[in-house]
């Protein structure tokens, strides 16, 4: 008897490209994320982190390369992959008019969710969004909007959780409640891919790093090794 098959990767990206006309934004980069991992993307500003982010999420296509997700290749069928897929994009995303317990109560109804409301009060009582659940998010700071992406990512709970500068500007009740987030989704079994300026909290998040520079990856390696001063020496000399 043989062993069953090995499931596959929750994310599997082969020599992914992306072109903004003369812009090579993702120049042939490849990874994976096994279910229950959380793996970082790091890299300076315009590296390409944001870019392979959207095509994971579906919101425009690779020019060139393979996304699987779930062992299902994303261009051939997008909308089971958008389905499988939780994303805090890097920026907007947010109706201005629209509450936090609506825009909960648009993407429930979008998947057909039951019984929703105990973990989205659940998720905005630990995101210290609770008590503005029912205000329109026009006013919010950008630590809320933030912290409203992340539930909003999290809340279907999907098989892939791409969180995009989840961090930013966040204060650290945020960032713990993100790090939970993320380490529930692991324990569902989850893979979680995190892009982040931020060093430290790559290593709290994650197992593994890729960092990016000009679209491309200059180095894959276990996340602590990127910790403390030797872990900066280490970021440094991949970004020079
Ligand atoms: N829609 C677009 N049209 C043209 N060029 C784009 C577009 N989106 C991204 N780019 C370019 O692609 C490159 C990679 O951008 P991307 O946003 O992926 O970088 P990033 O690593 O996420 O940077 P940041 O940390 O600033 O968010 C940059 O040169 C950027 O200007």
């Amino acid at each position: 008897m043989f062993p069953p098959p090995a499931p596959p990767p929750a994310v599997d990206v082969r020599d992914l490209w992306v072109r903004f006309g003369e812009v090579e934004a993702v120049r042939g980069i490849g990874f994976a994320v096994e279910p229950g991992a959380a793996v970082g993307l790091l890299g300076r500003n315009g590296a390409g982190k944001s870019t392979t982010m959207k095509v994971l999420a579906g919101v425009f296509p690779a020019t060139d390369g393979t996304v699987l997700v779930a062992g299902i290749e994303q261009r051939r069928d997008p909308l089971t992959v958008k389905q499988l897929v939780g994303y805090c994009p890097d920026v907007g995303g947010l109706v201005p008019r629209a509450t936090p317990w609506e825009h909960l109560q648009l993407s429930a109804r979008l998947r057909r969710m039951r019984d929703w409301e105990e973990r989205a009060r659940d998720l905005l009582e630990v995101f210290e969004l609770g008590d503005v659940a029912h205000r329109v998010t026009a006013g919010f700071s950008h630590g809320m909007g933030r912290r409203l992406s992340v539930v909003l990512a999290a809340f279907h709970q999907p098989r892939v959780l791409l969180l995009d500068e989840p961090f930013d500007g966040v204060d650290p009740l945020g960032v713990e409640a993100t790090l939970k987030v993320i380490a529930e989704a692991r324990a569902s079994g989850a893979a979680v891919l995190v892009s982040t300026h931020l060093r430290d909290l790559a290593v709290l998040a994650c197992d593994d790093a890729h960092v990016m520079r000009g679209g491309r990856i200059v180095g894959s390696l276990p996340s602590a090794e990127l910790e403390g001063d030797r872990g900066a020496h280490t970021y440094r000399a991949l970004l020079d």
